[in-house]
């Protein structure tokens, strides 16, 4: 069977095709893998200032991604109907480098109406994600878990999932330390704004929800998807006892949370400022821990940019300024970098970034590296070292709002193919995006 490399150099440049039917696995070569990322803010229709659909896939294509799934908030509309999903696919026309699902989102306006939720989901999100904090955008309101009991059984019924961002304001706020005079420019300010506490009462507050996803409860068969979580001690042994009871339950963390810690956010530096907060460095390595150990299954990027002046990154102040980390190029060789010293594996990668992934959002024709599935694949070095200095090229639409820039990174893509397609390589673009919106059907 010949390595992925050989693959790559028999496929002339006039021609950048390769057929669906080549198997290749991650062990034919030190260059393989193949991506699915789920998570991600695109902003288009509406705040196409913040990122959209172009700029946000050619910067997936850089980093190695094939596949993404966009988030139903921080777009104008947000997509909460089969209209507004209507508005999504068109804004997406002719814009996309890598092939992009959409998640809806469960808001309290649509939560009671079955048949709402149901024109959504039969119109083609693979799923449905909701809040139990403000979600920072007005138009994309919070739920509470009645909601969310609710919007679970017209989830079962289609069999997809409910994305959530599990962080609740706690009925009773200790003021630990919250009192006086806080600098806002100090990052040990904003962590105490939003302490695991909030993560834990949002995760016991889905327990009855959790608990009707079993068999025989209120929402069989739904599954209830915790988006990235932050908090590695209370809030983690609640989801592991909840699996371990039988809830249809999976997590997910994102790279932000597995690099970097509190102790090394320099004061004013709102690049890092991320909603649920990065924690200490005890925190991220039980994070990596609950990884390797399965209990976290996978991994997403988050990538929630916005516009450089919301980041007030002049004032610093952390508690003003935009929650959202801008990664979405760097993500594959953030992990592997940050990873080596938990000694992981490519097929974990692969597995984190690519397999669960497309399982959770239904793909069933991507996510692995098989006859007959898509022919997803990048070709990476993942020893080659590089630095994220001026002279890289980065295609988010704001490259200065990345946390990661200055970082020495492990593992350059050298190109990336989407449905058999060149999409990627020598640092260009293919001419025509020919990546594809992903409807359910
Ligand atoms: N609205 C939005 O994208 N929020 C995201 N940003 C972040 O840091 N966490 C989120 O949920
Ligand atoms: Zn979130
Ligand atoms: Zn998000």
């Amino acid at each position: 069977m010949p390595g992925l490399i050989d693959v790559y150099a028999s496929i002339s440049r006039d021609q950048p095709r390769i057929t669906d039917t080549i198997a290749l696995t991650s062990e034919t070569s030190d260059v393989t893998a193949c991506s699915a990322f789920r998570h991600a803010h695109l902003d288009e229709p509406g705040r196409v200032e913040w990122e959209g659909f172009s700029t946000g896939t050619k910067a997936a294509a850089a980093g190695g991604i094939t596949t993404l799934v966009d988030m139903p908030l921080n777009s104008y509309p947000s997509t909460v109907s089969e209209e507004t999903l209507k508005l999504k696919v068109d804004a997406a026309r002719d814009k996309l480098y890598v092939d992009v699902g959409f998640w809806g989102g469960l808001v309290p306006e649509n939560a009671f109406n079955p048949s709402a939720l149901e024109s959504l989901l039969k119109a083609g999100v693979l799923g449905l994600k909701s809040f139990m904090c403000p979600s920072g955008i007005n138009d994309f309101p919070m739920t509470n878990s009645t909601h969310i009991e609710e919007g679970l059984v017209t989830l079962a019924k289609y069999k997809r999932p409910l994305l959530i961002h599990a962080e609740r304001i706690p009925d009773i706020e200790s003021d630990d330390g919250l009192n006086g005079d806080l600098d806002p420019r100090s990052y040990a300010t904003y962590l105490k704004s939003r302490p695991p506490a909030w993560e834990e009462a949002a995760i016991r507050d889905l327990q009855r929800a959790m608990k009707d996803t079993k068999i025989g409860g209120r929402s069989e068969g739904a599954h209830i998807h915790i988006v990235h979580l932050s908090d590695s001690k209370t809030s983690l042994d609640l989801l592991k006892d909840a699996k371990h009871n039988g809830a249809k339950v999976s997590i997910e963390t994102c790279p932000h949370y597995l690099a970097f810690s509190a102790e090394e956010v320099p004061d004013g530096d709102t690049r890092f400022k991320c909603a649920p907060p990065i924690r200490d460095a005890t925190n991220r390595d039980s994070l990596w821990e609950a990884l390797l150990d399965g209990h976290i299954d996978m991994l997403s990027s988050d990538h929630s940019p916005s516009a450089p002046e919301l980041k007030l990154m002049e004032e610093g102040n952390f508690l003003r300024a935009w929650g959202g980390i801008s990664s979405l190029q760097f993500v594959l060789p953030v992990t592997w970098s940050y990873g080596k010293k938990y000694g992981i594996s490519l097929n974990q990668l692969a597995s984190w970034w690519s397999e669960r992934p497309a399982m959770l959002a239904g793909l069933k024709n991507k996510g692995a590296i098989l006859p007959g599935y898509h022919a997803d694949i990048v070709v990476w070095k993942p020893e080659e070292q590089f630095q994220l200095d001026d002279g890289h090229a980065v295609y988010h639409k704001h490259r200065n709002i990345s946390a990661y820039l200055g970082k020495e990174l492990s593992g350059k893509v050298l190109s990336t193919f989407v449905s058999g397609n060149l999409v990627f390589a020598e640092d260009q673009h293919a001419k025509a995006a020919c990546g594809a919106p992903i409807l359910a059907e």
